[in-house]
C-alpha cells in the first residue's frame, strides 16, 4: 500500500548502530497496524563501512522481498562532502549529521507517505530541527545503555570534579573510567556531547537498547529527568544458524562443556604487534582453552582494521603448541552464533554495548578490556553495578596496554575456581534468565515496545504503563 504512514529512521553508519536501530523499526512493525519504516541512510564516510551499509541494505531486501514486501523503504541521502577526516570520531560523526540536515527535511518532504514518528540516532539531533519544524513527534534511540544515557545527562553537574563523578543509579565513577571525550571539558568532542545531551530533552522519549532489569536504579534515578524513556532490549539480531557451519563452530563443537574462553574485539578493535605477543603469552601461560579473533591494525589513512598475518604475529611455536587447545581466527568471526555455543564459557571483550548485550543474552560471564568510545565506562559499570564481568589493569596512556600476567590472571579467575569467577559467572545467568523475560509476552521489554508502539503509531487496544516502575 503506498500511502501507508510510515516511521522514519535515521541511524548512522556501522554495525553497532544501524543494525540495533533497524531491529527495534522491525519490533514495531510486528506488532500490526499498517505501517511501513523508511531508512534514510546517510553516505558512510570509507570505503569499509560503505561496503558494510550495502550489505547489510542487501540483506535486508533480500529479506523483504522473501516476504515482508512493502514495509521496508531504503532511501539514500545525497552525497555530501565530508568534514575534515582529522577530526576525532565523535565530532566527525556530529559535524557530518549536520551537514544532512536540509538533506534530511528534503527527503521527507519527498515521502508521499504521512511520518508518523521519526526515531534518530543519538548523535543526530540537530535534525530535531527538522522534525520540530515539520511537527513531527521525534524520539531518540540510544544505541548504548542507560548509564551511558544517565552519564551525559549528568555531563554539566559533573564539570570541574576531579577524582570522581556522579553518575544517577551508579555508584561512583572515577574520571579515569570516563569515555575519552569527556575527560577533556575544554574539548570540541565534550561540547557536542554537551549540545546532544541539552537537545535530547526535546525528544518525544528516548529509547535505549537496554532491559529494565539490567540497569533497574539508573532508570529510576533518571526517570523524572528526561523525556519518556522506553528500555526495550536486548534488541539483537539474532539469524537462524548457517547451513554450514563456520570453521570457528565447527572448532567449538570438539570442545569441552563451558571451557573455552572467547576473545573479540568488535568492529573495530585492533592491538600492536608486542600487544599480541603478550596476549599470545598470557594465554599460553593461563592454560585455558581459547578461541581467539585477532585482527590488525587499519591500514594507513583507513578506520577498520585489516586480516591479522599470523605467521608474522604470533610468538614463534604458539600454534603448535596450543594446538588443539587454541584457535586463533584473522579476521571478522561470527560473534553471536560462537557466544551462542556450549563450548564458551567466557568473553574477553572491548565492552562495546552489543557484545555486552549478547554475552549476556548467551549467559556469558566476561573479562573487560575496553578501548575506545564509552567503553572504558561500560566496563566500568559491567565490574562495579552488574557484577558480571572481572577487570583488568591496563595502561590507558600507553593505548589500553595490558601485561600478559595480568590478561592470565584475569581468563583463569573467570574460568577457574575463584570466589570472583563463580560469583561472576552466577551473575552472568541471573543477567540472562532477566534477559530472555524481559522480552517475552508481558516482560519489561515488550511492554515498553507496545507502549512505543502506542505512542508512536497510534496503535490501538495496547496497555500503557506510565512510568519506568509500571514496566
Ligand atoms: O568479529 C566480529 C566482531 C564483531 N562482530 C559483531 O559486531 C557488533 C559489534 O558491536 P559492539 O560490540 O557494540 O561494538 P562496536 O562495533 O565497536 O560499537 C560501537 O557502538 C556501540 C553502541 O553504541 C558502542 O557501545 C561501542 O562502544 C561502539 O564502538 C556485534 O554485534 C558483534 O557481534 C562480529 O559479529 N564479529
Amino acid at each position: 500500500m503506498a500511502n501507508r504512514p510510515t516511521i522514519v529512521l535515521l541511524p548512522i553508519w556501522g554495525t553497532g548502530h544501524l543494525m540495533p536501530m533497524l531491529e527495534a523499526g522491525k519490533r514495531l512493525l510486528a506488532r500490526g497496524g499498517d505501517l511501513s519504516l523508511t531508512v534514510l541512510n546517510m553516505a558512510p564516510p570509507t570505503p569499509e563501512s560503505a561496503a558494510e551499509v550495502t550489505d547489510l541494505v542487501r540483506r535486508e531486501e533480500a529479506a523483504i522481498a522473501a516476504g515482508q514486501a512493502d514495509t521496508i523503504h531504503f532511501h539514500n541521502l545525497p552525497i555530501i562532502e565530508h568534514p575534515p577526516n582529522l577530526l576525532e570520531m565523535d565530532d566527525f560523526i556530529s559535524e557530518l549529521v549536520q551537514l544532512h540536515v536540509p538533506h534530511v527535511r528534503d527527503a521527507i518532504a519527498g515521502l508521499k507517505s504521512p511520518v508518523a514518528a521519526m526515531i534518530i540516532d543519538f548523535f543526530c539531533t540537530p535534525v530535531l530541527d527538522v522534525s520540530g519544524e515539520l511537527g513531527i513527534p521525534t524520539y531518540v534511540y540510544f544505541a548504548g545503555n542507560a548509564s551511558t544515557f544517565a552519564l551525559l545527562l549528568s555531563l554539566e553537574s559533573n564539570k570541574g570534579k576531579e577524582d570522581t563523578v556522579d553518575v544517577p543509579g551508579l555508584p561512583p565513577v572515577p574520571r579515569s573510567s570516563l569515555p575519552s571525550p569527556l575527560q577533556d571539558e575544554a574539548s570540541k568532542s565534550y561540547k557536542w556531547f554537551v549540545y546532544h545531551s541539552r537537545r535530547y530533552m526535546e525528544a518525544t522519549g528516548i529509547i535505549i537498547n537496554t532491559a529494565a532489569e539490567l540497569e533497574s536504579n539508573v532508570l529510576a534515578a533518571i526517570a523524572d529527568r528526561a523525556p519518556p524513556i522506553y528500555p526495550i532490549g536486548p534488541v539483537l539480531s539474532l539469524k537462524p544458524p548457517a547451513d554450514e557451519p563456520h570453521e570457528c563452530v565447527r572448532w567449538l563443537d570438539t570442545q569441552p562443556p563451558a571451557s573455552v574462553v572467547f576473545l573479540c574485539f568488535g568492529s573495530m578493535g585492533s592491538f600492536t604487534a608486542a600487544q599480541v605477543r603478550e596476549i599470545a603469552e598470557g594465554l599460553e601461560r593461563s592454560e585455558q582453552r581459547f578461541l581467539w579473533v585477532l585482527r590488525s591494525p587499519p591500514a594507513e589513512g583507513g578506520m577498520h582494521p585489516t586480516d591479522a598475518n599470523l605467521e608474522e604475529l604470533l610468538p614463534d611455536g604458539f600454534l603448535e603448541r596450543t594446538k588443539g587447545k587454541g584457535m586463533v581466527w584473522p579476521t571478522m568471526a561470527p560473534q553471536k552464533e560462537i557466544l551462542a555455543h556450549v563450548a564458551v564459557g567466557g568473553f574477553v571483550t572491548h565492552c562495546g554495548w552489543n557484545s555486552v548485550l549478547e554475552s549476556l543474552w548467551f549467559g556469558v560471564p566476561m573479562v573487560t578490556w575496553p578501548l575506545y568510545a564509552e567503553q572504558h565506562f561500560n566496563a566500568f559499570t559491567l565490574v562495579a553495578d552488574l557484577g558480571v564481568a572481572v577487570g583488568m589493569k591496563m595502561d590507558r596512556e600507553m593505548g589500553n596496554w595490558v601485561e600478559s600476567w595480568e590478561l592470565e590472571r584475569a581468563v583463569k579467575c573467570l574460568m577457574g575456581s575463584s570466589e570472583e569467577g563463580r560469583k561472576v559467572r552466577e551473575k552472568a545467568m541471573v543477567m540472562k534468565v532477566a534477559c530472555w523475560k524481559a522480552l517475552e509476552n508481558g516482560g519489561s521489554s515488550y511492554t515498553a515496545v507496545q507502549r512505543l508502539y502506542a505512542r508512536a503509531a497510534g496503535g490501538q487496544n495496547v496497555e500503557t504503563p506510565s512510568t519506568v516502575e509500571d514496566i
